[in-house]
């Protein structure tokens, strides 16, 4: 039995925050990770599908000045981007893991599960901890249609060595509609079917309809309102068929209708923690049912958005509360969220629905964006953004943005939101012109 004041369950951005903080704090650490160290982000999550989009990013540029100074659009060359995101991707869990063993974290690899009397047995070992983290992520849900078996995810994608011709994604999330514009870019046909007529349903629905606009403009089959029911092999390919009986035939399937806690392996029943199908139940402290057991990250059933800096947050908040006494309940700044490609769409802070819901309240500045100089320049066929501002302080709390640049844009508006700012201090600020940060002092 190995001893230790905190033992955290997953190596992914949420575990491996809380691991750092503690172990600096002067704590006796040990992580736990049974599949690739770094978690879902650098491996088979944020990182590798950003560096694909490098390549769909510059794609775009390019289209976008045919005729303004450009001549011929860049093609993907699929295997060489491969290429070079396993180059990045590959150095990960060696990366993760040496660094955990120079800061003189111990580690274990396999998978854990807990003991009735609150010990974990990884493998051959078997851990004891004062208290306990769990931050084991979500994984791909697979829907429950005929031909499960052959749905792929996006851990396949982000590493496929063909692309194939022609693909479908079942579901319009996050996922789906990022995967989308990697395909559509690489040449491949695309389907992006969604069940309902509300995909990405926590965006401003007036911007995801201008996006999914842009998307059948480059040749995206957008479906929604489409339920498909099963998938079965047809030749070297796969049959599609939906529930009014529209069927197609593409060369693979994925599933990209959402993810759940991984929790499986735990025995949580155990130990008393309490679940729901979203996650770990926990309180304001990020504690369980059980209270010497916390949670962090994607596995958590809480409102905010599954993303790594959330998870990120949350480990650091664990470093102060498990090492200081009476800690506050976990606060959560504004959290920016950005569905990226050649249209990226984001949004932070009030959401619009909300401020068209209390006129009194909130004023939305919707301004086309198109014809401003910074979207000119590089021919953006499409930017618009709503600011949401505060009547009472005239002050901006809110922000959806469509456009190219749209992540940089947000990242600008979160910063004057966390720090409360107003007109006046942008105005008070020179910034380099031109630029998109010089655009700020025209959003209210
Ligand atoms: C395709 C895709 C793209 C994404 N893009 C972005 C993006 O652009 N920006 C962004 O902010 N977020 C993005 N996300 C979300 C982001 O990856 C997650 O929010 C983040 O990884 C959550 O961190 P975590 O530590 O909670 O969980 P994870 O990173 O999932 O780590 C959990 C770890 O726990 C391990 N584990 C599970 N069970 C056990 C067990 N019983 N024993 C031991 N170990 C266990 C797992 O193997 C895993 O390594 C993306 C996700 C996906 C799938
Ligand atoms: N850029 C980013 O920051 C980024 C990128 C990818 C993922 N993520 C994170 O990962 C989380 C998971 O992403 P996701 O896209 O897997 O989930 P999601 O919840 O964002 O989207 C899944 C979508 O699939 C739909 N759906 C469910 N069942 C379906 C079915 N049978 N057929 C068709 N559609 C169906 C849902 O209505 C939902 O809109 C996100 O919520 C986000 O927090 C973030």
């Amino acid at each position: 039995m190995q001893e230790f004041d905190i033992g955290i369950i997953g190596g992914g951005p949420g575990g491996l925050a809380a691991a750092y903080g503690l172990h600096a704090r002067g704590m006796n650490v040990a992580v736990v990770e049974k599949d690739l160290w770094g978690g879902t982000c650098p491996n088979r999550g944020c990182d590798p599908k950003k560096i694909l989009m490098a390549a769909v990013e510059a794609q775009g540029h390019s289209e976008a000045l045919q005729g303004h100074g450009l001549t011929g659009v860049p093609q993907i060359d699929w295997s060489a981007l491969m290429a070079a995101k396993r180059a990045y991707t590959q150095k990960i869990p060696s990366g993760t893991q040496g660094g955990l063993e120079a800061a003189g974290i111990a580690n274990f690899h396999g998978t854990a599960s807990f003991n009735a009397d609150g010990t974990l047995i990884v493998g051959d070992e078997q851990l004891n901890a004062a208290n306990w983290i769990i931050a084991t992520g979500q994984e791909p849900r697979l829907p429950k249609i005929d031909g499960q078996e052959w749905l792929r995810t996006s851990n396949e994608f982000l590493d496929l060595d063909k692309l194939p011709q022609d693909i479908t994604l079942m579901g319009a999330g996050f996922v789906g509609v990022e995967l989308a514009a990697i395909a559509n870019a690489a040449g491949s046909r695309v389907h992006l079917v969604h069940h309902n007529a509300r995909p990405l349903r926590a965006f401003d629905q007036d911007l995801v309809g201008d996006l999914l606009d842009r998307l059948r403009e480059n040749g995206v089959d957008v479906k929604l309102d489409t339920d498909i029911t099963a998938v079965a092999p047809a030749d070297d390919q796969y049959q599609v068929t939906t529930a009014t009986g529209e069927t197609w035939t593409t060369g693979l399937v994925f599933a990209t209708a959402g993810r759940t806690p991984v929790l499986a392996d735990l025995h949580l029943d155990r130990v008393d923690v309490a679940t729901t199908t979203h996650g770990i139940t926990v309180n304001g402290r990020l504690q369980s049912s059980n209270h010497h057991i916390f949670a962090v990250g994607d596995v958590v059933d809480r409102p905010q958005p599954k993303l790594t800096p959330v998870a990120g947050f949350e480990g650091r908040y664990l470093t102060e509360t498990l090492t200081t006494c009476d800690s506050p309940a976990i606060q959560y700044p504004v959290i920016p969220a950005v569905v990226y490609g050649k249209t990226q769409l984001a949004q932070l802070g009030v959401p619009t629905v909300q401020a068209e819901a209390q006129p009194e309240k909130y004023k939305i500045n919707d301004l086309d964006l198109t014809h401003w100089y910074s979207y000119q320049r590089i021919q953006d066929p499409h930017a618009r953004i709503k600011v949401v501002v505060d009547k009472a302080t005239n002050k901006i709390v809110g922000a959806a943005v469509l456009s190219s640049e749209a992540e940089q844009v947000i990242n600008y508006l979160d910063f004057v939101i966390s720090n409360q700012l107003g007109m006046d201090d942008i105005n008070a600020t020179i910034m380099a012109y031109p630029t998109l940060a010089s655009d700020l002092t025209y959003f209210n």
